[in-house]
This record gives C-alpha cells, sequence and structure tokens, in this order.
C-alpha cells in the first residue's frame, strides 16, 4: 500500500502484466537516424561548496568548448554542488517551480552557442523528494529530455567506500532516448553504467551514443571506469562518452578520466583527474560498418534467451 501511495501504481500494473504480453517488446529494433559526423566536449569540472562559482565555471567551460567547436558538450555528475548526501538536498533545484538557476545557465548557454548540451546532474527537488536528474538541451536552448538516475549509489566496501545515495534520493522510474540535432543519445548517470541491461535497450533503442555523467571514486575509478565504458561500447556496438568532476582536495574523492569511447572499444579521448575539456571526434557512419563487420544482432540466439523491455 505504501508503495501506491508513493506513486508506483503504474509501475506495479506493468509488472503485473503477464510476461507472455512482453514477448516482442525488444526485438523490434528501432534504426538509428542518419549518421552525422560530431565534435564532443567533455567538461572536467572543478567543483566546490561556491554555487554561484560552480555555475559560473560550468558556463565558462560550456563557452570553451562551443568557442572549440563542439557540437555536443557533455557536464559533470553533480557539478553543481559537492558530491554528498548533506550537499544534494541544499543545492536542489525544483525545475518546475520557476527557480532553477542551474537549469537557466544550461538553457541560455545552449541556445547561445546554438549546441546541444546534456548538461551533467544537478539534485533535483519534485513533489517532496530528491532525484538526481540529467538535463539535455537542444541548440534552440529547449529541454529535450530529462533522466533522472534509475540505480542509485548504495556501496558499502569495506574499508574503502561507502556511500548510500538512498539516504537522500529516490530513482528515477524511466529510461531517457533523446532524440537531438546531433543524433539519437541515451541516457544514464554513474551507476546506470554498471546495468548492461539499461545500455542495451538503448542500443536497441536506435541509440548512436550513450552519455553518462559521474562521478567514480578513487577505489572503484581505478578499476572498472574505463573498463565499463569499453564494456558498454563493444556490447552495443555504439559510443560511449562519460563526464566526471575534476578531482578536488577534500570530501568526495572523483576519480575523473572523462573518456569518449568507440564502436570498437577503441578510446577516442581522455584525461587525468584535473579539470580541462576532452574533444573527441565521432563518426556516427562508423556504426554501420562496425555492425556489418561482427553482425552480432544478426547473430543473437533470440530463440534461447532475450531482454525484456518492461517499459513498453
Ligand atoms: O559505480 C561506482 O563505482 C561509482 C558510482 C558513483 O559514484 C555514482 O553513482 O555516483
Amino acid at each position: 500500500a505504501s508503495l501506491v501511495a508513493r506513486g508506483s501504481r503504474s509501475r506495479i500494473a506493468r509488472c503485473l502484466r503477464p510476461l507472455s504480453s512482453y514477448a516482442n517488446a525488444t526485438t523490434d529494433v528501432l534504426e538509428p537516424p542518419p549518421a552525422q559526423k560530431i565534435k564532443v566536449a567533455l567538461c572536467q569540472l572543478s567543483v566546490g561548496a561556491d554555487k554561484q562559482a560552480n555555475l559560473a565555471t560550468a558556463r565558462s567551460a560550456i563557452d570553451e568548448a562551443a568557442g572549440a567547436g563542439a557540437h555536443l558538450v557533455v557536464l559533470p555528475e553533480m557539478w553543481n554542488c559537492p558530491y554528498s548526501n548533506d550537499s544534494f538536498p541544499v543545492y536542489a533545484e525544483d525545475l518546475e517551480g520557476g527557480d532553477a538557476p542551474s537549469a537557466a545557465m544550461l538553457a541560455a548557454a545552449a541556445a547561445e552557442h546554438r549546441v546541444v548540451l546534456v548538461g551533467g546532474s544537478i539534485p533535483e527537488r519534485s513533489h517532496g523528494r530528491l532525484y538526481n536528474t540529467c538535463l539535455v538541451y537542444g541548440r534552440d536552448g529547449r529541454l529535450l529530455g530529462k533522466h533522472r538516475k534509475v540505480h542509485l549509489f548504495d556501496i558499502d566496501i569495506a574499508g574503502k567506500i561507502t556511500f548510500k545515495e538512498s539516504l537522500t534520493l529516490s530513482p528515477g522510474e524511466g529510461l531517457t532516448v533523446v532524440d537531438t540535432e546531433v543524433g539519437r543519445l541515451g541516457i544514464g548517470i554513474c551507476y546506470d553504467i554498471r546495468f548492461p541491461e539499461l545500455a542495451m535497450l538503448y542500443a536497441a533503442r536506435g541509440c548512436q551514443l550513450l552519455v553518462y555523467p559521474g562521478a567514480f571514486n578513487m577505489t572503484t575509478g581505478p578499476v572498472h571506469w574505463e573498463l565499463l565504458q569499453r564494456s558498454r561500447a563493444v556490447d552495443g556496438q555504439l559510443f560511449v562518452a562519460t563526464c566526471s568532476p575534476a578531482r578536488g582536495a577534500e570530501g568526495y574523492l572523483a576519480w575523473g578520466h572523462s573518456t569518449a569511447v568507440g564502436p570498437f572499444a577503441e578510446i577516442l579521448g581522455t584525461t587525468d583527474e584535473k579539470p580541462g575539456i576532452v574533444y573527441a571526434d565521432m563518426d556516427f557512419g562508423q556504426l554501420a560498418e562496425r555492425r556489418a563487420g561482427m553482425p552480432l544482432r544478426q547473430q543473437k540466439r533470440s530463440d534461447l534467451y532475450s531482454l525484456l523491455d518492461l517499459t513498453r
């Protein structure tokens, strides 16, 4: 009953559908939009306690990236606030409530520079709950998509790192595929990258590039960050981009290493832990080439296994 009260009625109803009714849900692979060649900028930003300063830092990075000819600009996870459960409620913005300076800055910057902007993530307040939310803007500054992190970062690795986003945040309830002027994007936030089914559903829906704003840490970053990106790219035969905050001197220490990966798992651009912008050229025409050379989609044994898209 409490679940229903929290607004999950439709989700429960969906779960009660007989499995057989999903049978064809993921076999219909959507064709991607026409292939484009784009320049992507991943802005690895310094983030501190001063929200105004964080906004100014983000704005000047977008300006710089656009000035360098980027068509798609990406910001990090939680770029307007320190990454901590104490900070999320304090820095959160109500996107429908009219007082959302971070969102306003993103919309204005996208429109002014005529770039597609994947605005990292910020804490969002909505109807008494908090979400870790990514806003995607088109070249006219219009909001094209909103992804609320669906897999919350709740881990406890003894003696290394404990974090529990669910203490303050609620999970999103949907997948986010966004058709933009630069191509079809699938959006995930940080921990979402650990779930291959999400990425494979995005691939099935014709996404050309998966974008994950993220802030891995000093324990999982060195071992998993690049591995996960290259895995998602090679499984889905598509492009992957991640964007992290730069590493600060205290508090949550982000791994950094914002990276762009091609559909053969090749690293197209990466960096260390310091602030900076990573540029990568992506030719979405390569997707057809890679998929023709290694026709994994046709070779799948759908008679033995399949991925169910429960959102359809
Ligand atoms: O998956 C990890 O190791 C890190 C994830 C994370 O930092 C996050 O989801 O914010």
